[in-house]
């Protein structure tokens, strides 16, 4: 909590201490083999989470007994958690405590969806801010009803048919991730487009799609200073303008959402057509703010409230529940045990939804802009890995992808799995297939196929070839967690993206680090405005080293 190195902690030792002497001889098929005697290890090792509200139709059931841990290992790490105070850490954010101690910040996303005094009562949140949530979501919902129902008409009395959401980072994975995951409650007359990049490419094959008249920009950024982001607002703005001509025309089809009210001005917004939202939000925290007015947009006001719910549910179970039924905590110090003691430098999450293909992009963010840090909170260098590398892909598309690394390679790489029990599209047997590998790929990694299975399956001839036997065997032991929930709903979506959210919080607690600030990003920002000052001139590219001033000097002999 206050920065503490994390190796400074007993259980830290004693997990040392046990994954010295039981790693080597610890396997999946000897732990389910105890079943018989020890009673079922899925039992054990797994936990269902229903929705308060809507409890049967919302649940999230966790299976986490594919994983290399025993009694003893398991309460270990809960005690871990313990000594890390990370129900002390989890308090202090929900209260307000600016624990963004490099920043100054509370972290407070918790507050965005801290709005349903009907679901258990109100979260007690002291500030400044968050008492306004209530009045952006309401005019958010005006909006959002508004542009939907036609009622908001461009500068030439037509209707929105297109919106585009200018932003990147934070202001545009939550808003894509959602939207797409969220597709079956799409309106879909209303087109959303989402321009990130400042590659000019990105932007221009968007407008080739658009009518200025019937066209609605959105400009996300918590700053407004980003500079991709400025940049796209602008070319956005000047394409308008060459159809719409009249400044009076910008103020029906550009929305800003930001913290920065004078920027969003100076950039010819009316304060009218700002969403605001606070500091205490961070980037990658963002998508129930204002920046998730795209998404209100997609999916109508109600279906986003929906979201919101899922996620305040959520927030309540990792707030009130023991740590040992704890989802978010469950899941930190499985992934703990990988990253810190087996040194698997990734974590894959593999959603077995093709509405979820966004979902590891995501949070590759969500997590490693929080948790790759090599500091902590109290400035010492950490002697122990931190943020895993997160990665993955829409099953079944990874099994033929990444899937024989995964099986037959050399690097441990503990993964997620999850999936809907319900399809949202019922289309002969897609969904039993899709589930069927679901259910099988977990259990060929734990498992895996000894030699003498590969010999019999073989046959007498093809084994006398010792090294085909020798690629077509599975070591298994290969440590997986499967989550899998009734429907991917508003509200499931919303509560597995706060789940996944205090993981890294608490994971972030144990490791001693600020998983709230990105100092990390400045840097390449500040050199690339520097170079810009120089591109246009051979002459004026000066202080850099060879490479890169060799570099740049091929692009300004080659440019045309
Ligand atoms: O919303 P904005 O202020 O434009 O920032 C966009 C993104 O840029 C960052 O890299 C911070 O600079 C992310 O943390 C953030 O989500």
């Amino acid at each position: 909590m206050d920065g503490r190195p994390a190796t400074e902690y007993a259980s830290w030792q004693k997990l040392q201490k046990i994954y010295d002497e039981q790693h080597a001889s610890l396997t999946l098929k000897d732990l389910f083999a105890q079943d018989a005697s020890s009673g079922s290890r899925f039992e054990t090792f797994s936990r269902l989470y229903q929705s308060p509200s809507s409890g049967e139709q919302d649940k999230i059931l966790l299976d986490y007994s594919k994983n290399l841990i025993t009694p003893e290992i398991w309460s270990t790490l809960l005690k871990l958690a313990e000594e890390a105070k990370v129900p002390e850490f989890r308090d202090a954010m929900f209260k307000g405590e600016h624990i963004n101690t490099s920043e100054g910040r509370a972290v407070l996303h918790v507050a965005l969806r801290n709005v349903f005094p009907q679901a258990g009562g109100q979260f007690d949140i002291k500030e400044e801010g968050a008492d306004e949530v209530k009045e952006v979501l309401d005019h958010m919902k005006q909006f959002s009803d508004a542009v939907r129902s036609g009622e908001w008409k461009g500068y030439t009395g037509k209707s929105i048919t297109d919106v585009v959401n200018i932003g990147i980072g934070g202001s545009d994975l939550g808003p894509v991730m959602v939207t797409e995951a969220l597709k079956p409650y799409s309106k879909r007359d209303l087109k959303m487009h989402f321009v990130s990049n400042v590659d000019g490419s990105d932007i221009a094959e968007v407008l080739k799609e658009c009518d200025a008249e019937r066209t609605l920009f959105i400009v996300a950024s918590k700053t407004f200073t980003t500079q991709e982001t400025m940049t796209n607002a602008e070319s956005a703005r000047d394409w308008f303008l060459s159809s719409a001509k009249d400044k009076e025309h910008v103020a029906k089809h550009f929305v800003a959402l930001s913290t920065n009210t004078s920027a969003v001005t100076s950039f010819g917004i009316s304060s009218s057509n700002m969403f605001k939202f606070w500091d205490w939000v961070g980037g990658r925290y963002s998508l129930w703010s204002a920046i998730g007015l795209s998404i209100a947009l997609s999916i109508g006001y109600e279906n986003f409230e929906q979201l919101l719910l899922g996620a305040h549910e959520m927030d309540r179970h990792f707030k009130e529940t023991k740590l040992e039924d704890n989802l978010p905590v469950i899941l930190a110090l499985v992934g703990i045990w990988y990253n810190d003691f087996y040194g698997a430098q990734t974590q894959a999450l593999l959603p077995y939804d093709q509405y979820l293909h966004k979902f590891a992009d995501y949070f590759q963010q969500g997590d490693m802009e929080s948790n790759g840090k090599s500091v902590t909170k109290a400035g010492d260098v950490v002697g122990y890995q931190t943020g895993p590398i997160i990665w993955g892909q829409s099953g079944t598309n990874g099994q033929h992808a990444f899937y024989q690394l995964i099986h037959q390679g050399t690097k441990l790489i503990p993964c997620d799995f999850l999936a809907p029990v319900e399809t949202q599209n019922k289309i002969g047997n897609h969904h039993s297939i899709l589930l069927s590998n679901f259910f099988a790929q977990p259990e060929a990694l734990a498992f895996g196929k000894t030699e003498e299975q590969v010999i019999e399956e073989l046959g007498p001839e093809q084994a006398k070839n010792d090294a085909l036997v020798k690629s077509k065997i599975f070591a298994g032991n290969k440590p997986t967690n499967s989550i899998m929930f009734q429907k991917l709903t508003p509200k499931t979506l919303g509560s597995l993206i706060a789940l996944y959210e205090h993981k890294i919080h608490v994971q972030g607690a144990i490791w001693g680090i600020n998983s709230y600030d990105q100092m990390g990003v400045e840097l390449g920002k500040v050199l690339a405005k520097n170079i810009l000052a120089q591109l246009g001139d051979a002459d004026k590219v000066k202080g850099h080293d060879s490479s890169t001033t060799g570099l740049i000097h091929f692009f300004q002999k080659n440019r045309k």
